[in-house]
């Protein structure tokens, strides 16, 4: 069970709802994902043109918690209207605090975030900041009472996958929060990594909207994770440099 404040999910897996090639692909995706959690950007919602189509109309919003991000801000005052704003809509109370200052790299600006993270666990969101893979800014954020650290594995929409698997592991090592990676993830095998590092969970859109198949990608990605756990769980072998018989020698014939 994973626990972010007071919130409890069975799934790891938050899914973006952006770019799908349609309302009812994204349906289907989202379904065959077992995602509890689906992430949007707020200003993406459509609060003045109620006769436009709403891209989370197809879904039945009382079986997810919706996590609204801050996508857009590139300040910390940005960041903060917009939580307000989802908090005035009656969205849920998490708030994945995303401040980007960099259009090439669309890389989070860390000082933004850890502002923006104060100020709105001051104000009693619960607060999930996308950060880089920096183990030092992630450390200030939980510090800070962020409720859960999201670090990227690469550039957003990348596909990249985990770039730093090692600065990754720092971070899950020591955090005494939620881990989620956030961001670049481009397949199962990503996913599988990410959880088998420790990860408690992740957060991806790109590789399942911009699949060939997104319904079948985000099944694939589902079990990935659920995968990538169990091995994590298990606990795996050490790796070694020289090879060793896997079958026992005792009571073995000369
Ligand atoms: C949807 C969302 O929150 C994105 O900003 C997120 O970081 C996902 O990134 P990918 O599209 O690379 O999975």
């Amino acid at each position: 069970m994973l626990k972010i404040g007071n919130h409890t999910f069975h799934s790891r897996l938050f899914l973006g709802t952006g770019k799908f090639p349609s309302f009812e692909v994204q349906k289907k995706a989202v379904d065959a994902s077992g995602t509890e959690v689906l992430t949007f950007a707020v200003r993406r919602m459509n609060i003045y043109q109620q006769d436009q189509p709403n891209f989370l109309e197809m879904l039945d919003l009382t079986r997810y918690k919706l996590l609204p991000n801050t996508a857009g801000a590139q300040t910390v005052d940005e960041a903060v209207r917009i939580a307000h704003l989802a908090r005035a809509s009656g969205l849920c109370d998490m708030i994945k605090v995303e401040v980007i200052a960099d259009t090439k790299t669309l890389l989070p600006d860390p000082i933004a975030t850890l502002e923006a993270t104060k100020i709105l666990v001051e104000e009693g969101f619960t607060v999930l900041p996308y950060t880089s893979d920096d183990p030092i800014l992630a450390r200030k954020l939980w510090e800070a009472g962020a409720h859960a650290i999201m670090p990227g594995g690469s550039p957003i929409g990348s596909g990249q996958g985990l770039l730093n698997p090692l600065y990754l592991r720092y971070i899950i090592e020591d955090s005494p929060v939620p881990v989620i990676i956030d961001a670049g993830i481009g397949s199962p095998a990503d996913v599988a990594q990410a959880m088998e590092l420790g990860a408690d969970g992740v957060l991806l859109n790109t590789a399942v909207s911009g699949a060939k198949d997104p319904v079948k990608m985000a099944q694939a990605m589902k079990w990935a994770v659920e995968a990538g756990r169990l091995g994590w769980e298990a606990g795996r072998i050490p790796k070694k440099v020289v090879a060793t018989a896997s079958s026992p020698k005792e009571g073995m014939l000369d």
